[in-house]
């Protein structure tokens, strides 16, 4: 398998382009230098593009994806607030930036050229909205609003609207601070990072009367960890059985592994990483995990091994200033 690693450093406004060998090493083939500080990032699923929230303009930027993974610039767009998150829907057709600052979740048709247009629709009132997470249904959409403890639900409609769902919200506990989501593939089961409180909770999509109720939450500290919790990324083995969330002030890795059906997480471990882990991604094999350390301004490769899913690092590569966001993209 063919693969490139995107990563973003918003401090020196760059993306570094890399190959990822079979063996998990790393290969820098580009240097694009971004104008403005360049965080999310996000392929669209069926046609090579990757797409950039950069601000202090808010604005989407599309890039071509080439063969060899190379980046090109096709277009831009305008969001309305600054871009925390991006991401599509699962065919490629909407674009959503989820924005901390300005509590706000757009949508955005993306054109048959692939470069996103302007917003179609923008919900304030999210505060601390800090990502939208499209349901592996490809209809609903989960926005967690950090600053109030709840993810709210969304359907997106064909027409570039979102309209509440039918059940319009979810609560976490209080102060947890819900951020980043991940979806098992046997559509049942979603999983939550909560940055405040440094737990992952997991959601059944559809209980016994048809609704999404958190059925487990699992601390990512050990039982006497004193420190200040700082959680941000989470990310799931393309074959749902591992799952990963770091954790900033303690710079780690938190290892649990996944019940064959998905609903219930164990502690495996915590792996020693990056200096300020923001952003961490595995790649398509479900082999690799790579980690980005906003204060170490390096990425570090680890293979994932064992029924456990440990991490056992092979090489570390230095990137721009403050690298934040890890993408990997299959050629
Ligand atoms: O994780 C965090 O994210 C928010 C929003 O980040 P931004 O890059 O969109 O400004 C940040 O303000 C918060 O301090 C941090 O913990």
């Amino acid at each position: 398998m063919k693969q490139v690693v995107y990563t973003a450093s918003p401090e020196s406004q760059q993306i570094h382009v890399w190959r990822m060998n079979e063996d998990g090493a790393l290969t820098l083939l580009q240097v694009v230098d971004v104008v403005g500080q360049v965080q999310p990032m996000v392929v669209n699923p069926t046609q090579p593009f990757l797409y950039v929230g950069v601000r202090p303009q808010f604005r989407t930027i599309a890039y071509r994806i080439a063969d060899d993974g190379t980046l090109s610039e096709a277009g831009q767009a305008s969001l309305p607030g600054s871009p925390t998150h991006i991401s599509t829907d699962r065919q490629g057709r909407f674009l959503f930036c989820g924005s901390y600052n300005d509590a706000c979740v757009s949508i955005s048709p993306i054109g048959a050229d692939g470069v996103p247009l302007e917003p179609s629709q923008v919900i304030n009132g999210l505060e601390g909205c800090h990502s939208a997470n499209i349901g592996s249904d490809n209809q609903t959409l989960f926005v967690p609003a950090l600053k109030q403890d709840r993810i709210c639900l969304f359907d997106v409609h064909a027409s570039g609207k979102l309209t509440p769902h039918q059940q319009p919200q979810v609560t976490t506990v209080e102060g947890a601070g819900p951020r980043h989501m991940v979806f098992h593939p046997n559509q049942q089961y979603a999983y939550c990072v909560n940055e405040l409180n440094s737990t992952v909770d997991v959601w059944q999509l559809r209980n016994a009367h048809g609704e999404v109720e958190c059925v487990q939450s699992l601390d990512m500290q050990p039982a006497d960890f004193t420190g200040t919790r700082w959680a941000a990324d989470i990310h799931l083995t393309p074959d749902g059985r591992h799952l990963y969330a770091c954790d900033r002030t303690s710079s780690t890795l938190t290892i649990f592994s996944v019940s064959e059906d998905g609903g219930l997480l164990t502690l495996e471990g915590h792996q020693p990483t990056e200096t300020q882990p923001r952003g961490f991604n595995i790649d398509h094999s479900g082999q690799y995990l790579v980690a980005a350390g906003q204060k170490s301004h390096h990425i570090e490769v680890y293979r994932i091994g064992g029924e456990q899913g440990l991490l056992t690092p092979l090489a570390r590569y230095a990137v721009g200033q403050g690298p934040m966001w890890v993408v990997i993209h299959a050629l």
